[in-house]
């Protein structure tokens, strides 16, 4: 069937919590800027999407949120609940609500009983370290303060895919490790998860799959062996892969 469109639907299907079928899309009409690009994300899998500056990470997830209007795609997210949580690059919050008030306010619009609410938040604040500013706006947060609340978002909703835009920058060391402890377990409830990141060697030691992006299209998809296979190196590491097929 002709795609005129990204069409979202959440037909179920078996263990695919996330199908992704782009044909094109841009931000121009008849200007596409990536070109046949096809993943699924299934329950617990991890699946990095990985490419260089402009090689089209960010528009293939703008593309499967249905934020742009020039696309010929079909998304499905299907699941449990057929529900995602977006943890965009970039924070975005509102100028006048504290940590807390966003963290209720997450939870309402994803209409979480009170009592579970609370129970996740309080664990997440103190998982996060970030007890002590709960009532204070986000606009005095550092970077990776920040970062850590929109992660707290994500996890609180325990949504059925998370996707994940770049949550290494920003993050220090310790807060890395507790983001991937909580992915860890999220993955182990079922969800599944898209992570686009530059840092490879991170993704190399967490990720299941990879979809390689070069230029606007898929350059190697699969495991790291699979990429091996792609770029001729055996035993290489992801980044050296990523160099050759780049
Ligand atoms: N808002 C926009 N309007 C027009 N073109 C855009 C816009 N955002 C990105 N592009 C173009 O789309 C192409 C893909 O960019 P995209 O942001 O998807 O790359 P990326 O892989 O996410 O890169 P990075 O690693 O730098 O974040 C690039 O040619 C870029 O110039």
């Amino acid at each position: 069937m002709e795609k005129e469109e990204t069409t979202v639907d959440t037909e179920s299907y078996d263990d695919i919590v996330l199908d992704v079928e782009i044909d094109e899309a841009g931000y121009e009409a008849g200007d596409p800027c990536i070109f046949d690009i096809s993943f699924q994300v299934k329950r617990g899998q991890l699946l990095g999407l990985i490419g260089p500056n402009g090689a089209g990470k960010s528009t293939t997830i703008k593309t499967l949120l249905g934020l742009l209007k020039n696309t010929k795609a079909k998304v499905s997210f299907s699941g449990v609940n057929k529900s995602y949580a977006y943890v965009p690059e970039q924070p975005v919050f509102y100028e006048d609500l504290t940590l807390w008030e966003h963290l209720d306010l997450a939870a309402a619009a994803y209409g979480l009983k009170y009592e579970q609410f609370e129970e996740t938040a309080e664990r997440l604040l103190k998982q996060f370290g970030m007890g002590h500013v709960r009532n204070d706006l986000p606009a005095g947060f550092s970077k990776g303060m920040k970062q850590k609340m929109m992660l707290m978002l994500g996890f609180l909703v325990q949504p059925d895919v998370y996707i994940v835009d770049e949550p290494f920058i920003g993050l220090d060391p310790r807060a890395t490790k507790d983001f991937l402890r909580l992915l860890e377990a999220e993955r182990k409830r079922g969800a599944g998860v898209l992570m686009s990141t530059h840092v490879l060697d991170t993704a190399e030691k967490i990720c299941d799959d990879f979809v390689l992006i070069s230029g606007g299209k898929v350059a190697a998809a699969g495991t790291l062996e699979d990429i091996r296979d792609y770029a001729g190196l055996p035993e290489a590491s992801l980044f050296d892969c990523f160099d050759e097929l780049t």
